[in-house]
Protein backbone atom coordinates (compact mmCIF):
# COMPACT_ATOMS: atom_id res chain seq x y z
CA UNK A 1 0.00 0.00 0.00
CA UNK A 2 1.65 3.45 -1.15
CA UNK A 3 0.75 6.36 1.84
CA UNK A 4 0.70 10.03 0.67
CA UNK A 5 0.38 12.10 3.40
CA UNK A 6 -1.58 15.31 2.71
CA UNK A 7 -0.58 18.37 4.97
CA UNK A 8 -3.70 20.89 4.55
CA UNK A 9 -2.13 24.47 6.22
CA UNK A 10 -4.40 26.61 8.13
CA UNK A 11 -3.71 29.14 5.47
CA UNK A 12 -6.02 27.64 2.90
CA UNK A 13 -8.38 25.26 5.10
CA UNK A 14 -11.04 27.54 5.54
CA UNK A 15 -11.30 27.63 1.48
CA UNK A 16 -10.29 24.93 0.10
CA UNK A 17 -13.00 24.17 -2.43
CA UNK A 18 -15.08 20.48 -2.28
CA UNK A 19 -13.22 19.50 -5.56
CA UNK A 20 -10.23 19.40 -3.28
CA UNK A 21 -11.74 17.21 -0.81
CA UNK A 22 -13.50 15.44 -3.80
CA UNK A 23 -9.56 14.57 -5.42
CA UNK A 24 -8.73 13.18 -1.90
CA UNK A 25 -11.84 10.65 -1.88
CA UNK A 26 -10.94 9.34 -5.78
CA UNK A 27 -7.13 9.26 -5.05
CA UNK A 28 -9.01 6.43 -1.74
CA UNK A 29 -11.01 5.09 -3.59
CA UNK A 30 -8.90 4.26 -7.43
CA UNK A 31 -6.60 2.26 -4.25
CA UNK A 32 -3.47 3.06 -5.28
CA UNK A 33 -3.10 5.94 -3.01
CA UNK A 34 -3.85 5.64 0.64
CA UNK A 35 -3.91 9.41 2.31
CA UNK A 36 -3.74 10.63 5.52
CA UNK A 37 -4.70 14.39 5.84
CA UNK A 38 -2.66 16.06 8.74
CA UNK A 39 -3.80 19.17 9.16
CA UNK A 40 -2.84 22.59 10.77
CA UNK A 41 -4.98 25.94 11.78
CA UNK A 42 -2.67 28.33 12.44
CA UNK A 43 -4.84 31.64 11.37
CA UNK A 44 -7.59 30.07 13.24
CA UNK A 45 -5.28 29.52 16.42
CA UNK A 46 -4.63 33.50 16.21
CA UNK A 47 -8.06 35.16 15.58
CA UNK A 48 -9.12 33.33 18.93
CA UNK A 49 -5.71 34.15 20.90
CA UNK A 50 -6.61 37.65 19.36
CA UNK A 51 -10.63 37.70 20.42
CA UNK A 52 -9.33 36.59 23.70
CA UNK A 53 -6.71 39.25 24.44
CA UNK A 54 -4.02 36.80 24.53
CA UNK A 55 -0.20 38.10 22.99
CA UNK A 56 1.22 35.72 20.80
CA UNK A 57 4.72 35.30 19.03
CA UNK A 58 6.32 33.16 16.84
CA UNK A 59 10.43 32.03 16.48
CA UNK A 60 11.36 31.04 13.11
CA UNK A 61 7.42 30.22 12.44
CA UNK A 62 7.01 28.39 15.48
CA UNK A 63 4.72 29.92 18.15
CA UNK A 64 5.58 30.19 21.31
CA UNK A 65 3.08 27.97 23.31
CA UNK A 66 3.18 28.68 27.21
CA UNK A 67 0.40 26.80 28.92
CA UNK A 68 -2.73 29.54 28.02
CA UNK A 69 -1.81 28.83 24.59
CA UNK A 70 -1.39 25.54 24.58
CA UNK A 71 -4.80 24.95 25.91
CA UNK A 72 -6.26 27.27 22.87
CA UNK A 73 -4.14 25.29 20.33
CA UNK A 74 -5.95 22.35 21.70
CA UNK A 75 -8.90 23.60 21.77
CA UNK A 76 -9.10 24.89 18.05
CA UNK A 77 -6.80 21.92 16.08
CA UNK A 78 -8.25 18.77 18.04
CA UNK A 79 -11.80 20.43 18.22
CA UNK A 80 -13.12 22.86 15.31
CA UNK A 81 -10.24 22.10 12.87
CA UNK A 82 -10.27 18.50 12.79
CA UNK A 83 -14.13 18.13 13.19
CA UNK A 84 -14.30 20.60 10.07
CA UNK A 85 -11.89 18.53 7.77
CA UNK A 86 -13.89 15.28 8.82
CA UNK A 87 -17.29 17.06 8.09
CA UNK A 88 -15.59 18.54 4.58
CA UNK A 89 -14.53 14.97 3.40
CA UNK A 90 -18.29 13.45 4.50
CA UNK A 91 -19.93 16.26 2.48
CA UNK A 92 -17.86 15.38 -0.21
CA UNK A 93 -19.32 12.12 -0.08
CA UNK A 94 -16.28 10.26 1.70
CA UNK A 95 -16.14 8.47 5.02
CA UNK A 96 -13.21 10.41 7.58
CA UNK A 97 -11.96 9.43 11.39
CA UNK A 98 -10.41 12.75 12.77
CA UNK A 99 -7.76 11.79 15.82
CA UNK A 100 -5.47 14.12 17.50
CA UNK A 101 -2.13 13.03 18.20
CA UNK A 102 -3.07 12.42 21.71
CA UNK A 103 -5.54 9.83 20.80
CA UNK A 104 -3.82 6.26 21.28
CA UNK A 105 -0.26 8.04 22.21
CA UNK A 106 -0.54 8.74 17.71
CA UNK A 107 2.31 11.52 17.98
CA UNK A 108 4.51 10.82 21.09
CA UNK A 109 6.17 13.76 22.04
CA UNK A 110 8.92 15.95 24.03
CA UNK A 111 10.07 19.33 23.83
CA UNK A 112 11.59 20.99 21.32
CA UNK A 113 15.50 21.69 22.28
CA UNK A 114 14.77 25.51 22.15
CA UNK A 115 13.66 25.86 25.61
CA UNK A 116 12.44 29.80 25.14
CA UNK A 117 9.45 27.92 23.02
CA UNK A 118 7.85 25.79 25.93
CA UNK A 119 5.29 23.31 25.17
CA UNK A 120 6.08 22.86 21.45
CA UNK A 121 7.05 19.49 20.49
CA UNK A 122 8.33 17.58 18.36
CA UNK A 123 7.76 13.96 17.29
CA UNK A 124 9.69 11.20 18.63
CA UNK A 125 7.94 7.85 17.69
CA UNK A 126 4.50 7.82 15.64
CA UNK A 127 1.63 5.17 16.62
CA UNK A 128 1.62 3.80 13.22
CA UNK A 129 -1.25 0.88 14.27
CA UNK A 130 -3.64 3.96 15.03
CA UNK A 131 -3.45 4.72 11.20
CA UNK A 132 -3.26 1.26 9.94
CA UNK A 133 -6.27 0.57 12.20
CA UNK A 134 -8.16 3.72 10.70
CA UNK A 135 -7.60 2.43 7.12
CA UNK A 136 -8.24 -1.10 8.06
CA UNK A 137 -11.93 0.57 8.71
CA UNK A 138 -12.01 2.49 5.09
CA UNK A 139 -11.75 5.81 6.50
CA UNK A 140 -9.44 8.88 5.82
CA UNK A 141 -7.32 9.49 8.91
CA UNK A 142 -7.36 13.36 9.83
CA UNK A 143 -4.74 13.96 12.26
CA UNK A 144 -4.23 17.39 14.50
CA UNK A 145 -0.92 17.71 15.54
CA UNK A 146 -0.99 17.52 19.26
CA UNK A 147 1.42 15.69 20.77
CA UNK A 148 1.81 13.70 23.94
CA UNK A 149 4.94 13.02 26.37
CA UNK A 150 5.14 9.81 28.56
CA UNK A 151 4.21 11.37 31.22
CA UNK A 152 0.51 12.74 29.82
CA UNK A 153 2.13 16.36 28.89
CA UNK A 154 0.90 17.53 25.66
CA UNK A 155 2.93 19.70 23.05
CA UNK A 156 1.93 21.92 20.27
CA UNK A 157 3.40 20.81 17.06
CA UNK A 158 3.60 22.50 14.00
CA UNK A 159 1.34 20.90 11.52
CA UNK A 160 4.28 20.61 9.27
CA UNK A 161 6.96 18.67 11.56
CA UNK A 162 3.71 16.66 12.51
CA UNK A 163 3.22 15.86 8.50
CA UNK A 164 6.79 14.84 8.16
CA UNK A 165 6.96 12.30 11.43
CA UNK A 166 3.81 10.95 10.14
CA UNK A 167 5.16 10.41 6.84
CA UNK A 168 8.26 9.08 7.70
CA UNK A 169 7.14 6.42 10.25
CA UNK A 170 5.07 5.09 6.89
CA UNK A 171 7.59 5.74 4.21
CA UNK A 172 5.03 7.83 2.63
CA UNK A 173 5.14 10.27 -0.09
CA UNK A 174 4.05 13.76 1.75
CA UNK A 175 2.73 16.91 -0.04
CA UNK A 176 2.11 20.27 1.29
CA UNK A 177 -1.24 22.21 0.91
CA UNK A 178 -0.49 26.02 0.75
CA UNK A 179 -1.53 29.09 -0.33
CA UNK A 180 1.24 29.51 -2.85
CA UNK A 181 1.99 28.14 -5.73
CA UNK A 182 5.14 26.68 -4.32
CA UNK A 183 8.53 28.21 -2.92
CA UNK A 184 8.74 31.97 -4.48
CA UNK A 185 11.91 33.85 -5.20
CA UNK A 186 12.42 37.47 -6.59
CA UNK A 187 14.65 38.37 -9.38
CA UNK A 188 14.35 41.68 -10.82
CA UNK A 189 11.28 42.73 -8.88
CA UNK A 190 9.73 39.84 -10.90
CA UNK A 191 8.23 36.56 -8.39
CA UNK A 192 8.76 33.07 -9.80
CA UNK A 193 7.77 29.76 -8.48
CA UNK A 194 10.83 27.08 -8.19
CA UNK A 195 10.06 23.28 -10.16
CA UNK A 196 12.31 22.21 -7.70
CA UNK A 197 14.29 23.25 -4.99
CA UNK A 198 17.84 21.15 -2.95
CA UNK A 199 18.55 21.29 0.37
CA UNK A 200 21.50 23.74 -0.25
CA UNK A 201 19.33 26.27 -2.07
CA UNK A 202 16.53 26.11 0.68
CA UNK A 203 19.34 26.77 3.24
CA UNK A 204 20.68 29.71 1.25
CA UNK A 205 16.70 31.10 0.84
CA UNK A 206 16.79 30.63 4.23
CA UNK A 207 20.00 32.31 5.16
CA UNK A 208 18.72 35.64 2.89
CA UNK A 209 15.40 35.47 4.14
CA UNK A 210 13.87 34.69 0.71
CA UNK A 211 12.66 32.01 2.95
CA UNK A 212 10.99 33.49 5.97
CA UNK A 213 8.25 32.53 8.58
CA UNK A 214 5.54 29.66 7.90
CA UNK A 215 7.70 28.59 4.80
CA UNK A 216 10.95 27.76 7.25
CA UNK A 217 9.42 24.90 9.52
CA UNK A 218 7.57 23.74 5.99
CA UNK A 219 10.88 23.22 4.37
CA UNK A 220 12.98 22.03 7.29
CA UNK A 221 10.39 19.27 7.63
CA UNK A 222 10.51 18.51 4.01
CA UNK A 223 14.30 18.04 4.17
CA UNK A 224 14.25 16.27 7.63
CA UNK A 225 11.65 13.93 5.92
CA UNK A 226 13.82 13.17 2.31
CA UNK A 227 16.92 12.62 4.64
CA UNK A 228 14.76 9.94 6.50
CA UNK A 229 14.17 8.51 3.03
CA UNK A 230 10.57 9.74 2.39
CA UNK A 231 10.21 8.97 -1.39
CA UNK A 232 8.89 12.70 -2.33
CA UNK A 233 7.98 16.53 -0.82
CA UNK A 234 6.14 18.80 -2.41
CA UNK A 235 4.59 22.64 -1.75
CA UNK A 236 1.40 22.40 -4.13
CA UNK A 237 -1.89 25.11 -3.83
CA UNK A 238 -4.48 24.12 -2.35
CA UNK A 239 -6.83 26.27 -5.08
CA UNK A 240 -5.28 25.13 -8.31
CA UNK A 241 -7.49 22.59 -9.85
CA UNK A 242 -6.91 18.73 -10.07
CA UNK A 243 -3.08 20.16 -8.12
CA UNK A 244 -3.28 17.10 -5.68
CA UNK A 245 -4.51 14.64 -8.91
CA UNK A 246 -1.20 15.93 -10.46
CA UNK A 247 0.91 16.01 -8.18
CA UNK A 248 0.45 12.26 -7.32
CA UNK A 249 0.89 11.58 -11.15
CA UNK A 250 4.32 13.37 -11.44
CA UNK A 251 2.90 16.46 -13.54
CA UNK A 252 5.24 19.35 -12.84
CA UNK A 253 3.41 21.06 -10.44
CA UNK A 254 4.55 23.34 -7.45
CA UNK A 255 7.84 22.81 -5.91
CA UNK A 256 9.37 19.45 -5.25
CA UNK A 257 12.32 19.37 -2.77
CA UNK A 258 15.32 16.72 -3.36
CA UNK A 259 17.92 16.15 -1.35
CA UNK A 260 20.47 17.12 -4.26
CA UNK A 261 20.00 18.86 -7.75
CA UNK A 262 20.89 16.25 -10.14
CA UNK A 263 23.46 17.55 -12.67
CA UNK A 264 22.44 17.20 -16.28
N1 LIG B 1 9.92 31.98 -0.42
C1 LIG B 1 8.62 31.82 -0.12
N2 LIG B 1 7.76 31.40 -1.07
C2 LIG B 1 6.44 31.27 -0.82
N3 LIG B 1 5.87 31.55 0.40
C3 LIG B 1 6.68 31.96 1.39
C4 LIG B 1 8.09 32.10 1.18
N4 LIG B 1 8.64 32.52 2.36
C5 LIG B 1 7.66 32.64 3.22
N5 LIG B 1 6.47 32.33 2.68
C6 LIG B 1 5.20 32.40 3.39
O1 LIG B 1 4.85 31.11 3.83
C7 LIG B 1 3.43 31.03 3.81
C8 LIG B 1 3.02 29.58 3.91
O2 LIG B 1 3.31 29.11 5.24
P1 LIG B 1 2.14 29.09 6.32
O3 LIG B 1 1.50 30.44 6.41
O4 LIG B 1 2.65 28.49 7.56
O5 LIG B 1 1.14 28.16 5.55
P2 LIG B 1 0.30 26.90 5.97
O6 LIG B 1 -0.74 27.40 6.95
O7 LIG B 1 -0.27 26.50 4.66
O8 LIG B 1 1.23 25.90 6.58
C9 LIG B 1 3.05 31.77 2.54
O9 LIG B 1 1.72 32.20 2.55
C10 LIG B 1 4.04 32.92 2.54
O10 LIG B 1 3.51 34.04 3.20
C1 LIG C 1 4.46 24.97 17.20
C2 LIG C 1 3.51 25.63 16.23
O1 LIG C 1 3.84 26.64 15.64
N1 LIG C 1 2.32 25.04 16.07
C3 LIG C 1 1.31 25.54 15.16
C4 LIG C 1 0.27 24.46 14.98
C5 LIG C 1 -0.70 24.78 13.86
C6 LIG C 1 -0.04 24.84 12.50
O2 LIG C 1 1.03 24.33 12.26
O3 LIG C 1 -0.80 25.51 11.58
P1 LIG C 1 -0.39 25.85 10.08
O4 LIG C 1 -0.15 24.59 9.37
O5 LIG C 1 -1.58 26.58 9.57
O6 LIG C 1 0.83 26.75 10.10
C7 LIG C 1 0.65 26.82 15.74
O7 LIG C 1 0.53 26.96 16.95
O8 LIG C 1 0.23 27.65 14.92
Amino acid sequence: MKYIVIKCGGSVLENLPKTFYEDVISLHQKGEWTPIIVHGGGPLINKLLKNLNVETTFVNGLRVTNHEVLNIVEMVLSGSVNKQVVRNIIEAEGSALGVSGVDGSLLKAIPTSDESLGFVGEVVEVNTAVIESIVSQGHIPVISPIGIGTDGQRYNINGDVAASAVAKALGANLCFISDIPGILVETDGQKSKLDKVSKAKVEELIENKTIYGGMIPKVKAAIDGLVHKIPMVGIIDGFEKNSLIDYVNGENIGTKIVLKEEIA
